[in-house]
């Protein structure tokens, strides 16, 4: 079966939501089920957790070298999270796009409020919920990556978070996984098909109407 493509431009689909909620888990699951989706690799300040690759979950760097990245103009938008610093490479997400990929990011509401600014109608916002503030803990927990007190600091910031869902265009609970990457699909594929995303639909539909 032949598909059309019509050229359009790509989105930024951003995850947020506290801690522990479930934005790396649905994030890994949605782009391996979606070639058209990348992920923005954000810079950090933050010491690797086990596991963790270099360029790959992060690019970790110390903090003279985020600072002088601010200063090159290198981040589309950058915050202090959980006492690191974290920042989103602008180059990167601004070729994607032009070529009509879709970027995926998992950033605070911070750099969400920021993107909104700098790149409007390009943005679809996501919210993820926990089922609870017992099981958003007991996930914390049992990703067993961080101490007890990056656990229990991670908690205590998470109802901040939390207090921003209102600013997001989709908002949704994370109890099952596979529900959720249902939703993210259904979100991915509708917001695709926005007509001012397409920008290919004029030069289709004229070539519809001279009979071709
Ligand atoms: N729907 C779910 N049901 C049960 N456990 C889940 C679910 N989604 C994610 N988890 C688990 O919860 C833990 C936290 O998930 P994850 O690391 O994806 O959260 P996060 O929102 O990316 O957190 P952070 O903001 O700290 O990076 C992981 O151990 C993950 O396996
Ligand atoms: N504003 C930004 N926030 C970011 C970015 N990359 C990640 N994050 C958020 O930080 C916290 C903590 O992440 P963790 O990997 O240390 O658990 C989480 O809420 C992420 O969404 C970014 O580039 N900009």
């Amino acid at each position: 079966m032949h598909f059309t493509t019509i050229a359009r431009r790509g989105l930024m689909l951003v995850l947020s939501s506290p801690s522990g909620a479930g934005k790396t888990t649905l994030s890994r699951r949605l782009l391996a089920e979606d070639e058209g989706l990348v992920m923005s690799v954000s810079a950090t300040t933050r010491k690797p957790r086990p596991g963790e690759i270099d360029g790959r979950d992060y690019l970790f760097v110390d903090e003279p070298r985020f600072v002088q990245m601010i200063g090159e103009g290198a981040f589309l938008e950058h915050a202090k999270v959980f006492g690191n610093y974290y920042g989103t490479p602008r180059s990167f997400v601004e070729s994607e796009l032009s070529i009509g990929r879709d970027v995926l990011f998992d950033i605070d509401w911070q750099g969400t409020q920021q993107l909104a600014q700098a790149m409007g109608e390009d943005l679809v916002r996501v919210f993820i919920l926990p089922p609870s503030m017992q099981e958003l803990a007991e996930r914390l927990r049992k990703r067993a990556q961080d101490s007890a007190a990056v656990v229990q600091m991670r908690m205590s910031k998470a109802a901040d978070e939390l207090s921003h869902w209102a600013e997001y265009d989709y908002v949704f609970v994370n109890d099952d996984v596979e529900v959720s990457l249902a939703r993210l699909k259904a979100i991915l594929l509708a917001e695709r098909l926005k007509r001012f995303r397409q920008h290919g639909l004029t030069q289709f539909v004229r070539h519809l109407l001279e009979g071709h």
